[in-house]
C-alpha cells in the first residue's frame, strides 16, 4: 500500500532507535504486534505501520543523542483531511517528551485528494490584475475601537498610498462598531472613490471571523459584497475549516492564511512541527492562496534555512497551485531589494508599521513601498531612486536600505 512517511527528530539516551521507531509504527497502527495470532497479523498486515531509515544526529556530553527516525503510516489507515494525518502521524506521539515531526513525505494520490490553492500565484495575479512586480499590501493598525466612519478614512489614507490590497489586522474579530459585512461594503465604495485619483485598483482582505459553523456562509457573503481576498487566522480555527472553505466553488475569493498561532507548533527546536510544514506543506495543502509568515529578516523572525524550506514547500513541485508567499513583520520599504532577491517577483511585499509609521504618514508609507518596488524590478538603487521620491527618500532616512 502507499505509506505517508514521517521524519521525526528527537532526543534520547536510547540508542537502539529501530525499536523506539517500530514501537511508534506498530502503536499508532494496529497497536499491537508480535503477541497477535498469525491470522490476525495477516489480516493487520496492510494496516500496520513501518519503520525507514534511522540516524545520529549528534552525540551531547550528558550521554543523550539527536537523532532522525521514519516510521510509515498506510495511507489505507486514513481519510484525506488533516485532522487525520496530524493525527495519525503526530497525535499521542507529539506528548511524548523531546520529539519534532520536522519532515512529512506524502503520496501524490493523497496529495490529490486535496483541494490545493484554489486561485494560486497566477490566479491572485489575474484577479488583482497585478503582473511583473511583487504586489504590495498595507495592514490596518488601528482598528479595534474604531468606528466605521474613521476605518474608511484609515482604509483610503492607505489605498491612496497605491498599494494593490489593504487587510485587517489577524486580531479584528470585534464587531461592535463595524461588521465584516459593513467594512467590505464600505470599503468598496472607498476603493471606488481613490481609483478615480490613482487610477489604481486596491482589494481588501477582509478578517473571516465568527463562530465556525457560520464561517462558509459568511465567506460567500463577504466575497459576493466584494471582499478581495479572505483573511482566516487558519490555526486559530483548525487546518480543515480552510480545507473546507479552500474546496467551496461558491467561495470565489482567494483564501489569505495567517499565521497567527502558528509559533506554538513550530518554534520549539525539540517539540512541536517543523515550520516547513505547518507554514507550507499543511497550508497549500488545504488550499492557502496567500501565506502570510515570519519573514527571514524581519522583526519576528524565522531562520533562514526555515524561511527557505517553507517557500520551497509553498512553491515548489506539486500537483497543486503555487501559494503566493507574504514574508512579513517588520518589513520596510528598505528591505525590497532584498526580497526581490530572495522571492523572486512572485510574492507580496506586507507591512503595517512602515506603513502607519512613515514620517509622512499611512498615503506617504504607501508611496514609498511602490517607489522601492518599481527601483528594485527596474535594477536600480533605491538610494538613486529616492532622488525622485520624497516618500522614498524619507523612508531610507528613517530605516535605512537592508543588504
Ligand atoms: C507575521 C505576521 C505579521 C503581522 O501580522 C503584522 O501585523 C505585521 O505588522 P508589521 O510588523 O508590518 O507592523
Ligand atoms: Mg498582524
Amino acid at each position: 500500500p502507499d505509506y505517508i512517511v514521517a521524519t521525526y527528530r528527537l532526543v534520547t539516551r536510547d540508542k537502539d532507535l529501530r525499536k523506539r521507531a517500530e514501537s511508534i509504527a506498530v502503536g499508532l497502527t494496529v497497536g499491537s504486534w508480535t503477541d497477535l495470532p498469525a491470522a490476525r497479523q495477516a489480516q493487520l498486515k496492510p494496516y500496520c505501520g513501518t519503520v525507514g531509515e534511522t540516524r545520529i544526529l549528534a552525540e551531547h556530553q550528558d550521554g543523550s543523542i539527536l537523532a532522525e527516525i521514519e516510521v510509515g503510516y498506510p495511507v489505507r489507515n486514513l481519510t484525506p483531511r488533516i485532522p487525520a494525518l496530524l493525527t495519525t502521524v503526530f497525535g499521542k506521539l507529539s506528548m511524548d517528551g523531546d520529539i519534532k515531526l520536522v519532515g512529512l513525505r506524502l503520496p501524490e494520490a493523497f496529495v490529490r485528494q486535496f483541494p490545493g490553492p484554489k486561485f494560486g500565484v497566477a490566479g491572485v495575479r489575474q484577479r488583482l490584475g497585478v503582473e511583473g512586480r511583487p504586489l504590495i499590501m498595507s495592514i490596518f493598525k488601528s482598528c479595534i475601537g474604531m468606528p466605521l466612519d474613521a476605518l474608511v478614512e484609515h482604509f483610503t489614507e492607505q489605498a491612496l498610498g497605491g498599494v494593490d490590497l489593504i487587510k485587517d489586522d489577524e486580531i479584528f474579530f470585534s464587531e461592535q462598531l463595524a461588521t465584516p459585512e459593513a467594512r467590505v461594503a464600505a470599503y468598496v465604495r472607498a476603493a471606488e472613490r481613490v481609483a478615480g485619483t490613482t487610477g489604481r485598483k486596491v482589494a481588501y482582505a477582509v478578517n473571516l471571523t465568527g463562530p465556525t459553523y457560520e464561517l462558509r456562509d459568511r465567506a460567500r457573503r463577504l466575497a459576493d459584497l466584494g471582499a478581495g481576498a479572505l483573511l482566516f487566522n487558519v490555526f486559530a480555527y483548525g487546518l480543515d475549516i480552510l480545507q473546507e472553505l479552500a474546496a467551496d466553488p461558491a467561495i470565489q475569493v482567494p483564501i489569505m492564511a495567517h499565521p497567527a498561532v502558528a509559533g506554538a507548533l513550530y518554534a520549539a527546536p525539540r517539540h512541536g512541527i517543523a515550520a516547513s510544514i505547518v507554514l507550507g506543506q499543511l497550508l497549500r495543502l488545504a488550499g492557502a492562496d496567500i501565506v502570510i509568515y515570519p519573514s527571514p529578516y524581519g522583526s519576528v523572525t524565522l531562520a533562514k534555512e526555515e524561511g527557505a524550506a517553507v517557500l520551497g514547500a509553498l512553491r515548489g513541485p506539486s500537483p497543486h497551485k503555487p501559494c503566493l508567499p507574504a514574508p512579513s513583520a517588520g518589513i520596510h520599504p528598505g528591505m525590497v531589494p532584498v526580497l526581490l532577491r530572495d522571492f523572486g517577483t512572485d510574492f507580496i511585499v506586507n507591512a503595517g508599521g512602515a506603513i502607519h509609521g512613515h514620517p509622512g504618514g499611512a498615503t506617504a508609507g504607501g508611496q514609498a513601498f511602490v517607489a522601492a518596488v518599481q527601483a528594485a524590478i527596474s535594477g536600480r538603487p533605491l538610494r538613486e531612486a529616492a532622488q525622485a521620491s520624497e516618500p522614498l527618500a524619507q523612508a531610507i532616512a528613517r530605516w535605512g536600505v537592508a543588504e
